[in-house]
This record gives C-alpha cells, structure tokens and sequence, in this order.
C-alpha cells in the first residue's frame, strides 16, 4: 500500500505565536509506505532532492534506529556532501565523544567517515561550559544560514531532539534530563540501562522549528500512538512532536506499522 495525504491544521496556535513569529499554522504531508526499507529510501531520495537543488544546503540529522536506513541509501548511492553543512539535534552530557554510543561516533560511522568530505558540527556533550556550548551551537546554526532540511525521528513518547514532554515550544538548545521511558528504550544501545546517560544537550523545539523544512520518520508499531498524537492530538507541549503542525513544511514519511492507529481510525 502506498498512500499519500495531505492534513492542515487551524488548531488554537495564536497562544504560541504571539511571542515568535516563527511559529505558524502548520501543513503536514504524510505518506504512508509498506516497511522500512520503503521509509528509507523514499527519505533517501527527498535528501538526494535537496542536495541536487541546493549542493551547499544545511542539513539537520538525527540519530537512534530510525533514519540508520536512510543513510545507509545515502551512503549507498554516494550522496555529494561536499559542499553541504550538516548539524545534529542532541548529543549525550559527559558522555565521552570516543565512547562508540555516543552520538558523535553513529555519526562518524553512518555519515561522517562514509560520505567524507563534509562539514559537520554536533553538540559537545563533553563542553566544560556547556551554557556556552549551546550558545556556540545556535550561532553556528545561524551563521551557516539556518538549516534547510531537518531530519527528525520520534520518541515513544512524542519526544523530537531530546526535547520530552513538557517541554516549550520556546525551547532553544539546552542541557536536558531524560524521562526514564526514553533511557529505557535506549538501553537498547548501551546493553544496560545503568549505563545510559540521563542528560543530554538537545537543539530547542524553537530551534527545530526554525528549519525550512522537516522530514520525520518512523517505523513500528512502538510508533503508533505517537503518530496518532502528531495527527490528530491538541497542539501541545505535553506532546512535542504535535509542535510540528505549526510548521508550514512538514514531510512524514511513516511504514504501515507505525500508521496503524492512523489507519484503523481513519477507515
Ligand atoms: O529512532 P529511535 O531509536 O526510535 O529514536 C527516536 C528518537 O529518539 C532519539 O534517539 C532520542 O532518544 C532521537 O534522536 C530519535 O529521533
């Protein structure tokens, strides 16, 4: 099945609005793609798009499971980031850089080392000062131009970034603390879950939806409700990943198991 549609969105936005002009009603694109395999090749070719439009774009990219697939695509058909800038949403606090699950090393390994050359910047999560660290990450942001292209995956819990429940849609980058939910789905990575750091430096919900344009993924059912809470939950910041309804250009690329609820209720 290979479904496409379209959802706008005139929830109540003039309560985030008033204070940020970047922050607008939203138009969402979702597509709905058999498996995992689809998702990543059809974000592939979206990134393939962009760099093919604007060689010297600025990319926003995430790490975990989710978009491994669509840099595997990239790495397979030798995306040209010569001249592309990359940024990333988050990197674990005082986790050391070499460690292989921080999220400097995915990136060396997924698209650094891979797809070189290319310039890169990713929060030091090892930042003796890390006010300053982020301060320093959001001018690096701004002085590339501001990103063209953000790729985002979602939490269980509706987290982008590691921006979790609760958190403003104000938001700029910042030193976080994790909900346990989100260290437990992480363990995954570390083997246990008494070695995942429970803090983290993200990019804000603000600086997120300051990209020109988003694509999130999702794959699995585990995705399903999150999903459904992006589509058709109140805007709010109990949700972040409801945030990207106030954006104006939002792609969703999703497989079956995650648009399950989507389907069920929408039938
Ligand atoms: O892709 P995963 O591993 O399911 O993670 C989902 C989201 O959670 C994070 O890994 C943070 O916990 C994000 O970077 C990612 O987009």
């Amino acid at each position: 099945m290979n479904k496409t549609t379209s959802t706008s969105t005139a929830n109540e936005v003039n309560q985030f609005n008033q204070e940020n002009p970047v922050l607008h009603e939203g138009n969402l694109h979702l597509t709905i793609v058999k498996n995992e395999e689809e998702m990543s090749q059809a974000a592939a070719e979206l990134v393939h798009g962009q760099l093919a439009q604007r060689p010297n774009s600025v990319l926003g990219l995430a790490t975990g499971g989710t978009p491994i697939g669509m840099y595997r695509q990239l790495c397979r058909n030798k995306a040209d980031l010569s001249k592309a800038t990359t940024f990333n949403l988050d990197e674990y606090y005082e986790l050391p850089r070499h460690h292989p699950q921080s999220f400097f090393q995915f990136m060396k390994e997924h698209v650094y080392d891979p797809l070189l050359p290319l310039s890169y910047d990713i929060p030091n999560g090892e930042a003796a000062n890390v006010e300053q660290e982020c301060v320093r990450y959001e001018t690096a942001i701004r002085r590339a131009g501001g990103i063209d292209l953000q790729v985002l995956g979602v939490g269980r819990n509706g987290h982008i970034g590691f921006n979790e429940p609760g958190t403003p849609f104000l938001s700029r980058t910042r030193l976080v603390a994790l909900k346990q939910e989100t260290v437990e789905d992480n363990a995954r990575f570390f083997g246990d879950v008494g070695l995942v750091p429970t803090q983290a430096i993200t990019m804000g919900i603000g600086t997120i939806l300051e990209a020109k344009a988003i694509l999130l993924l999702a794959s699995g059912a585990v995705k399903a409700k999150a999903l459904h809470q992006l589509l058709y939950g109140d805007i709010s910041p109990g949700v972040p990943v409801t945030a990207l309804r106030l954006h104006p250009a939002v792609r969703v690329i999703v497989d079956e198991e995650a648009a399950s609820l989507l389907e069920r209720l929408s039938d």
